[in-house]
């Protein structure tokens, strides 16, 4: 469970979030909103790159705002980038490992990359060099460094973007097999409706740094406000 109470982030004059409150339950669900919106500021946020003004988060009972991000991937939140963060000149187990060591106790570790490794189904190119992945591939070892040493939370910012329609099929059964198998909840961003609406059960819109909806998600998508503002329908 996500708890963010009276959340507001200020830039100068502009409030990318601005007094957001919202409880988020759902093994997988959506954040989606216009350009803007606050949606990555809101995983800055989160993972601890943006500090707010005021506000509180909570990861199931504990306070993230006061941890740092080391503290916070201890703690169990794990994060993908819209771009890919894979290392190349590290092997495809040392881009898991790189995370496993400050997770995982060094007895635990091996098993622990293995584990990511059989998930993502990357086994058999476990010793290639990141320079030389696919892009599919490199979505993988992000997925594989996020579910690696118990994580809580993983938040998944436009993690299909690029991929081929069968690719992004294979991809979020992956993800939607997340919760039962490591216990972790999983938020998604994407601008691809589509996508939120065949993963996320639970979906949250931001507009304007302000909770437009959060809900079930094909009620959320039908809503008149939500299909104004983000779906450009008047
Ligand atoms: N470091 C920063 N300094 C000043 N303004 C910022 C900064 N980061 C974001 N903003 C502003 O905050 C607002 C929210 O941006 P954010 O990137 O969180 O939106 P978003 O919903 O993720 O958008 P997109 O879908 O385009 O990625 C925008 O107006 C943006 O220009």
């Amino acid at each position: 469970m996500i708890k963010i109470d009276n959340l507001v982030v200020q830039f100068g004059g502009v409030k990318p979030i601005n007094e957001l409150s919202a409880v988020l339950t759902a093994p997988v669900g959506g954040l989606i909103g216009p350009n803007g919106a606050g949606k990555t500021t809101l995983l800055n946020v989160l993972s601890g790159f943006v500090k707010p003004v005021q506000g509180s988060v909570l990861l199931g009972e504990q306070a993230l705002l006061a941890m740092t991000p080391l503290q916070r991937v201890q703690a169990g939140l794990r994060r993908s980038f819209q771009t890919e963060q894979v290392v190349e000149d590290l092997t495809v187990v040392g881009n898991i490992a790189a995370i496993a060591d400050h997770v995982v106790g060094t007895r635990q570790r091996a098993g622990a990359v293995d584990q990511a490794l059989a998930f993502v189904r990357l086994s058999t190119v476990a010793d290639r060099l990141g320079q030389s992945l696919n892009l599919f591939q490199r979505r993988l070892v992000e997925l594989a460094k996020c579910v690696v040493g118990q994580p809580k939370l993983i938040l998944l910012d436009e993690p299909a973007a690029g991929l081929t329609e069968e690719e992004g099929k294979a991809f979020r059964e992956l993800v939607l097999r997340i919760p039962a198998e490591f216990r972790a909840q999983v938020l998604v961003i994407d601008h691809d409706v589509d996508l939120i609406r065949s993963m996320c059960s639970e979906t949250m819109v931001l507009d304007y740094g302000k909770l437009l909806a959060l809900g079930p998600t094909a009620s959320v998508l039908s809503d008149p406000n939500v299909r104004r503002a983000y779906l450009g329908e008047f």
